[in-house]
């Protein structure tokens, strides 16, 4: 008899065990009904075995998916939903139509960016009112600044010619590496109102900084839903070192806030930091608000403008009849020797069309940054939960057939008429995303972009170290997205 107890204890342990897989499988892998479609995934992990797979090449992955699963599909990273957003339509139904129920960031969903913002956050992972009021004061302080005019020009021309000091004729030369530096001193002045010298060490860390983080798997990492994963060794060096470093820049932030405090005064505003004192008071009582957004103005303005011009420089030395087109442009208005300035921008539309076109192809914010509604909603017919991570792939919208011809070509001429004027730009074209997140420093990143590019190429013939260097333009995605780094020569013109 004691022997027969056994084996039904033992069977039904088993039977238990295996409907306890079944059940606890099914209710992993159970989806609500209407969500977009989108890969088999496992329970648990989702799908962060794929995106991992997929790490720095998450644009090419995702446009499969696109390929399979059409405008909308989603993913899990364990089991958090991510909807991604893969045409015009698409991110415009979401971003701008429901613009009241998809403006807001998922900062509580990523256990990252919540340990990033305990103390407060600036723009970027702000919501609410808190978001509302330091994206005014972002937007209007760097109007009344003069972003957009003389002063903010002028030190722009001054930084590329810095830049171009570090030329050496016909040297093979890292212009990605010069360019985030160039970039970091214009965050630099226009929020400090000084510089660094290039191999200055406060630099380097800052830098430094920008690089790792953007080069991480930002929104996509699996620490979001597996957070003792900073414990393994492999990763919690690279972790506390960043950790560490975005520390330092807030600390340095703190001390020029400080240091503006004591010789701030009225009648004479240097900088984005006067300015907001002018407008809200010295000490002003959410002195941790302007000191994060300054923070994040250093961490989105960076290397969002060093790498769109990094593709810019990129592609003219794969095709150098359009470098060609725009040195004898510029030759024609403005000549070899005047500088270039921002009122020579209309005059000069095949130069603009080459940056536009740089951009499109670079699409250097392949998946934007996530949103997340404030409830259910539905895109295209799909329901996208509250809770869900929504990304605009806006790599796939500068590359969507429906709306480019020969997406994959660089062609200039198709922002241009017959007459060579600038059309419109079809509105899948959105580097800098849509709706009332979109980036508010766009003014700033265009007037770098033409004034740096103009600068260096009214100068400098650009040409491949070696003729037969076989340069990639996959591009390497992390938060941004890259070219994977390359060297060129600059020979100055005759
Ligand atoms: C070519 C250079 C740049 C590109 C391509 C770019 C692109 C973007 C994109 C795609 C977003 C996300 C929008 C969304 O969530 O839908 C964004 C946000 C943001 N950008 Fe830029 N950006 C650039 C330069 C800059 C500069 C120079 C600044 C600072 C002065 C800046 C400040 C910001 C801030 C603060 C946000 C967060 C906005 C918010 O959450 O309300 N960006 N940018």
């Amino acid at each position: 008899m004691h022997h027969v107890y056994s084996y039904i204890d033992l069977t039904s342990v088993l039977i238990g065990l295996i409907v306890f897989a079944i059940t606890g499988y099914w209710m992993c892998t159970r989806e609500k009904p209407g969500i977009p479609p989108g890969p088999s995934f496992l329970p648990i992990l989702g799908n962060i075995l794929d995106l991992g797979r997929h790490r720095r090449q998450k644009h090419l992955y995702f446009s499969e998916l696109k390929e399979k699963y059409g405008p909308v599909f989603r993913l899990y990273l364990g089991s958090k939903l991510m909807i991604v957003l893969n045409d015009v339509d698409a991110v415009d139904e979401a971003f701008v139509k429901q613009k009241d129920i998809l403006s807001k960031r998922p900062s509580e969903l990523l256990w990252g960016v919540k340990q990033s913002i305990t103390d407060g956050a600036g723009v970027i992972w702000a919501n609410d009112s808190e978001w509302r009021s330091h994206r005014r004061m972002a937007i209007q302080t760097l109007r009344d600044l003069g972003v957009g005019k003389l002063a903010i020009e002028e030190r722009i021309q001054e930084e590329a010619e810095f830049l171009m000091d570090t030329f050496k004729n016909n040297e093979p030369l890292d212009i990605g590496e010069i360019l985030i530096k160039a970039t970091t001193n214009i965050i630099s002045i226009v929020v400090f109102g000084s510089r660094w010298e290039y191999n200055d060490p406060e630099m380097k860390k800052i830098v430094g900084v920008m690089e790792s983080a953007f080069q991480s798997e930002g929104s996509f990492s699996p620490i979001h839903e597996f957070s003792a994963l900073r414990f393994l060794p492999i990763l919690s060096k690279k972790f506390t070192v960043l950790q560490k470093s975005i520390q330092r820049i807030k600390e340095h932030v703190h001390e020029r806030v400080k240091g503006h405090e004591e010789t701030y005064s009225p009648e004479f505003i240097r900088d984005f930091i006067d300015a907001v004192f002018t407008q809200i008071g010295k000490n002003p009582s959410d002195q941790g608000g302007l000191e994060r957004t300054i923070v994040d103005f250093f961490i989105a303005g960076s290397d969002t403008t060093a790498s769109s011009l990094t593709w810019a420089f990129l592609y003219v030395i794969l095709n150098l009849d359009v470098q060609s087109k725009c040195q004898k442009e510029i030759d024609e208005i403005v000549g070899q020797n005047r500088k270039i300035d921002m009122s020579d921008r209309q005059k000069l539309p095949y130069v603009e069309a080459t940056l536009l076109e740089a951009q499109r192809l670079g699409s250097i914010a392949p998946f934007a940054v996530p949103h997340t509604p404030l409830k259910d909603t539905m895109v295209k017919g799909y329901l996208v939960p509250a809770d869900s991570l929504v990304f605009a792939h806006t790599y796939a919208c500068h590359r969507d057939p429906k709306v480019w011809t020969e997406p994959l070509k660089f062609n200039p001429d198709r922002f241009l008429d017959q007459d060579g004027k600038l059309v419109k730009h079809p509105a899948s074209f959105m580097p800098f995303s849509v709706g009332p997140r979109s980036c508010p420093g766009d003014i700033l990143a265009k007037m770098e972009l033409f004034l740096f590019f103009t600068s260096i190429i009214q100068r400098y013939r650009l040409s491949k170290v070696d003729e037969n260097d076989d340069l990639n333009t996959d591009g390497l995605s992390g938060i941004t997205m890259s070219p994977a780094p390359f060297k060129l020569r600059a020979n100055i013109r005759q």
